[in-house]
């Protein structure tokens, strides 16, 4: 890979994520937090954060406000990642995400965010474009903060191809649904961004298949679907394969997606093949499901795991 490939991420919500342990979480009961930990959050900050630890020249553009805007910009800095995050008037969201220890299920409270205006957006299309003409990789990951046109991750992927920059998007609802009609060169839906993409319910695996390839037809390269304890499924117009992931104890599922999005990237960049995408990615993801709060996989982990991710051709 060659080092000065640079990728910019893209997050106009970003979010601190609060991440609480309970032993036991008791639904409209009195719970007691056992330990809490704060991480710079968002899709296109934690896709930064991995591809920092692989040694990819990265920056995290996007928007913030207030105090906590400051504090995002804080760690990231710590982390030696540049970050270019405009600043939006009010304040930045806290994401609240309670671990029970008793299921190992994380239950995530995300906040909508700060409300930005056509004058900020504006002002952030012109740094974008600036910051992805000179990248060779674009992420955009994340919701839209309130008062975001929906069409905008399209107006962003439809810039990139102009200038022939491959993209890949992580997102769901309207925001996916608009954004893929700009062909994105990748996506990453969980299963369930999925099924609401589609407006349908998968419970065979070749159902997913098929579900996958219909949008290759829309001309995106490869299709990511994340399952959760159930693996991953990766396809391109000419393989399908899927990715069961080894065993661990789930600390924190938060970043999870976003470390496969990362991997995804480190593997084009690098040249990977399809099969040792599908691996990259799987491991990327688990390896971050095992660690508490958003804290991601690094490249160390990731390669040393690499062995244990069992594919299945189709
Ligand atoms: N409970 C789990 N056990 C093992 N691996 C997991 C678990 N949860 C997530 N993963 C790993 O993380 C990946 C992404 O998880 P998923 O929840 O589908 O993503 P997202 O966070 O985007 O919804 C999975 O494909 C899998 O490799
Ligand atoms: O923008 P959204 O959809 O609210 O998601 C933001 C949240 O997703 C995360 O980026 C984690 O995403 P994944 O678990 O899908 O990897 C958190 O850091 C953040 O709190």
């Amino acid at each position: 890979m060659k080092p000065a490939e640079p990728v910019i991420t893209v997050t106009l919500n970003p979010a601190l994520d609060k991440t609480v342990t309970l032993e036991k979480f008791e639904y409209g009961g009195l719970n007691r937090i056992k330990e809490i930990r704060t991480d710079a959050g968002g899709k296109g900050i934690n896709v930064a954060k991995v591809l920092r630890h692989f040694g990819v020249n990265v920056s995290a553009l996007g928007l913030a406000a207030g105090y906590q805007g400051q504090v995002i910009r804080d760690k990231l800095h710590g982390l030696g990642i540049r970050s270019v995050l405009l600043e939006a008037i009010g304040e930045t969201r806290v994401n609240l995400k309670a671990v029970d220890e008793s299921t190992k299920q994380t239950t995530e409270l995300n906040e909508p965010g700060f409300i930005v205006d056509d004058l900020l957006l504006g002002q952030f299309l012109d740094t974008y474009k600036a910051e992805a003409a000179e990248s060779s990789i674009v992420v955009l990951g994340g919701s839209l903060p309130p008062g975001t046109p929906p069409d905008y991750y399209r107006t962003l992927i439809e810039n990139a191809r102009s200038k022939s920059i491959r993209t890949v998007l992580d997102a769901d609802g309207v925001a996916l649904a608009l954004g893929i009609e700009a062909a994105p060169f990748a996506i990453k839906p969980n299963i369930h961004e999925l099924e609401t993409l589609l407006g349908a319910t998968f419970d065979r695996i070749e159902h997913v298949i098929d579900a996958a390839r219909s949008l290759l037809d829309r001309g995106i390269e490869y299709v990511l679907v994340s399952m959760g304890a159930e693996g991953s499924l990766l396809v391109n117009k000419d393989k399908a394969v899927r990715a069961s992931p080894f065993p661990i104890t789930p600390l924190s599922t938060v970043g999870a997606g976003d470390s496969m999005v990362a991997a995804m990237v480190y593997s084009i960049l690098s040249g990977k093949s399809f099969e040792d995408m599908a691996r990259w990615t799987s491991a990327a993801g688990t390896i971050t499901a095992s660690k508490p709060g958003t804290q991601v996989c690094t490249l160390q982990e990731v390669q040393d795991s690499i062995p244990m991710v069992k594919l299945t051709h189709f």
